[in-house]
């Protein structure tokens, strides 16, 4: 299925923040959609996030089509089975190597042999996920940025073993989403969060080192160098754990220029973990 012509029903794994976006945005450039999660409270709660975000697109007058059409075209399911319809899937489940690999073995068992399975890992090796399948050559990572249905860009991330037509299928198919894409090697963080880990904890580390008042270091960041968020708030915005996670990842690969900074270990430690559970580096409502 390397033709993006006849692609019509796209599978996603996962019904979270990145997933349920995938799936808003598959929907509304026409596809139907079949977005699988493992418990049937994620599932809903994938479709309540959904329908908030086409409502507000709807009220900016930012939707090809009524909100009801485009969520119609949204099944919700925990049954893996239910992906056999999918001619491409995204999987979009937590960001833990094993866990991916469990998924991409089933669905590799699940659905058609010619089916692209592609990857929203934020900084697993693409290759080793695509090791636990039989198709290594039709595993992509397809790295979409939070919020999806804001946001313009996906990376593509190129495997070992990825084939050039799926590369091209990959690039043609977020395309179809109205995303522009650019392409990364599948090495650890791949453009952006290899550039943008160390940058938000060396912003951390400025500010526990002294430089200036954490207010101080997001606008000098802003206006100095013209990025819509500083580093504080902008993990606060990611997710601390998230930051923490992906850092460690990259320290692991990268050595010690990668290392996480000691105030976010201790927030993590701390259950604050930015905008979701209400304080991170600022306290939200
Ligand atoms: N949040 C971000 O800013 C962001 C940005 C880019 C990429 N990513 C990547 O996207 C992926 C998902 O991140 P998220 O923020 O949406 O996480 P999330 O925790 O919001 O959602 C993950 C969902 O996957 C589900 N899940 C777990 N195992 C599953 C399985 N076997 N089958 C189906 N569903 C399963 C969980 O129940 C959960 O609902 C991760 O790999 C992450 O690194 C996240």
């Amino acid at each position: 299925m390397l033709e993006l012509s006849e692609v019509e029903v796209v599978g996603v794994v996962g019904a979270g923040t990145m997933g349920a976006g995938i799936a808003q945005v598959a929907a509304t450039a026409g596809y139907d959609v079949v977005m699988r999660d493992i418990e049937a409270e994620y599932v809903e709660n994938g479709l309540d996030s959904i329908d908030s975000s086409l409502g507000r697109l709807d009220a900016k007058d930012a939707l090809p089509a009524e909100p009801e059409t485009i969520r119609d075209r949204i099944t919700g399911t925990t049954e893996l089975a239910e992906l056999a319809a999918a001619d491409v899937v995204v999987e979009a489940a937590v960001e833990d190597m094993d866990s991916k690999k469990g998924i991409f073995a089933d669905l590799d068992a699940a659905v058609n042999d010619g089916v692209v399975l592609a990857t929203n890992t934020s900084t697993l090796s693409v290759t080793e996920i695509a090791s636990a399948t039989d198709r290594a050559d039709k595993v992509i990572g397809l790295h979409f940025m939070n919020p999806v249905p804001v946001m313009d860009g996906v990376e593509v991330v190129v495997g070992e073993r990825t084939s050039s037509e799926v590369v091209d299928f990959a690039h043609a198919f977020a395309e179809d989403l109205g995303k522009e894409t650019w392409e990364s090697d599948d090495k650890p963080g791949f453009v952006t969060n290899r550039i943008l880990m160390p940058w938000i904890n060396e912003g951390v580390r400025a500010f526990d080192e002294g430089v200036a008042d954490k207010g101080d270091i997001d606008r000098g960041m802003k206006l100095g160098t013209n990025v819509p968020m500083g580093p504080l708030e902008l993990a606060d915005h990611i997710g601390l754990d998230v930051v923490l996670n992906a850092s460690e990842t990259l320290h692991e690969e990268l050595g010690d220029r990668y290392k996480p900074a000691y105030l976010v270990k201790r927030k993590v430690a701390a259950g604050d973990l930015g905008k979701k559970t209400g304080e991170g580096f600022y306290k939200y409502d």
